[in-house]
């Protein structure tokens, strides 16, 4: 039965090869003069070299972005854009970059310009996350939503294959859980299917060919539908665990995606038939019940990570994480149990393929 809200919530979004050249007008547009751009210390070149490109546009560089942002990297980035006078912000990079961007956005109000250079999606969420003695805390608000989204395929070109194969999948994430969302839409339905089948289809042809332009170009359009999922409904069981791990035990985030979407699905997906069919069609796989091994043996097949082991999740961990994760309440498909949750995360830390949903 359809029954159903939808609110419209987009940056503007500019998207194609060369995307970048456009990066004056786009500043121009906002109203903004000084820029501050952010990195991290891997992508301190890049972001260099972005600020001298925009002469007096910019107001100066912030390379310390570090992932899960450390409140003390927040706050430096703050006390930086301030006596810089920057009137807006560039986040070039990934999740982490765009984090930054976020928890400088969530108490100046500074617009931010995203550069996405991996597939993670945060350029399309108003929620951000602030890692504070050890405790990561995630909220939503739509000041950190970035005003400007620039995709160029180009630029994740240079995302390394292993890296990419991951944060194709911890995208996949998004829209796999978007599926089966308690308050899902049409629309979102639409655009979590598709940025599914453009992943799948581009990640095994970037992991043969990491430069090849066309699967560039379709892993980060998916990445934008996927990303677009997570910012508009909730999430459930697999993020919730990936939070809890990389939160409280430092695990890295795309990899984490990788090793639990397919335990997670296989948890879920028998509570929620229709999300299970659209996977299915999107993969291109025949039975719905397949698609938790059919992304596991994916995950194995482009050389992702499979197991929290080799993350480096110890034995014991199992037990904590299991406890800690149990302690939210939000809706999922299938009731939670901690022995349930707890049998989950073992077959995940001893990276066994998940049987059928
Ligand atoms: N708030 C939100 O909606 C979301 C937040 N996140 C957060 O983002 C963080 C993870 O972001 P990710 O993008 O997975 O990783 P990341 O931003 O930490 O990047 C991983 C590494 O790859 C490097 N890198 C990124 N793009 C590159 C490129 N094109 N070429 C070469 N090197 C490149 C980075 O400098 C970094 O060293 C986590 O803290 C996660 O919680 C992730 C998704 C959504
Ligand atoms: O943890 C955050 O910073 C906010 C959301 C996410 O990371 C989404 C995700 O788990 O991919």
């Amino acid at each position: 039965m359809m029954d159903f809200i939808y609110q419209a919530q987009s940056p503007r979004v500019v998207f194609g090869r060369g995307a970048l050249q456009h990066l004056e007008r786009e500043i121009d547009a906002l109203g903004a003069r000084r820029a501050l751009v952010l990195s991290t210390p891997p992508q301190a070149t890049a972001a260099h070299a972005l600020a001298e490109r925009l002469g007096e546009r910019a107001a100066g560089v912030f390379s310390k972005a570090v992932m899960h942002v450390p409140i003390e990297s927040a706050q430096a980035a703050r006390e930086v854009a301030r006596q810089c006078q920057a009137d807006c912000a560039i986040a070039l990079g990934g999740g982490s970059t765009i984090g930054l961007g976020k928890a400088l956005a969530l108490t100046s109000g500074l617009p931010i310009v995203a550069i996405p250079t991996t597939y993670a999606g945060s350029e399309m969420t108003p929620i951000y996350g602030i890692t504070e003695a050890g405790l990561k805390k995630t909220g939503r608000d739509p000041r950190v939503l970035p005003r400007t989204v620039l995709y160029d395929p180009l630029l994740s070109s240079t995302l390394p294959v292993g890296l990419s194969v991951c944060s194709g999948l911890n995208a996949i994430a998004h829209a796999a859980e978007g599926l089966y969302a308690s308050d899902s839409n049409p629309i979102l339905d639409l655009m979590a299917e598709d940025g599914v089948r453009a992943l799948v289809q581009a990640l095994p042809v970037l992991h043969q060919q990491p430069q090849q332009a066309e699967a560039r170009a379709q892993a980060l359009y998916g990445a934008w539908l996927c990303g677009s999922v997570l910012g508009q409904v909730s999430m459930a069981l697999h993020h919730k665990l990936c939070h809890t791990l990389g939160g409280s035990f430092n695990l890295p985030h795309a990899e984490t995606h990788s090793v639990v979407l397919p335990h997670a699905l296989a948890f879920n997906l028998g509570h929620a038939p229709v999300a299970a069919q659209r996977l299915a069609r999107a993969m291109g796989i025949g039975s719905p019940a397949n698609v938790p091994g059919a992304l596991w043996d994916l995950a194995r097949d482009l050389g992702a990570p499979t197991s929290l082991r080799e993350l480096g999740l110890s034995a014991e961990d199992v037990d904590t994480a299991s406890a800690l994760a149990m302690t939210q309440q939000y809706p999922n498909p299938r009731p939670l149990t901690h022995r349930a949750v707890r049998h989950l995360l073992q077959q995940a830390h001893e990276g066994i393929r998940p049987s059928a949903a």
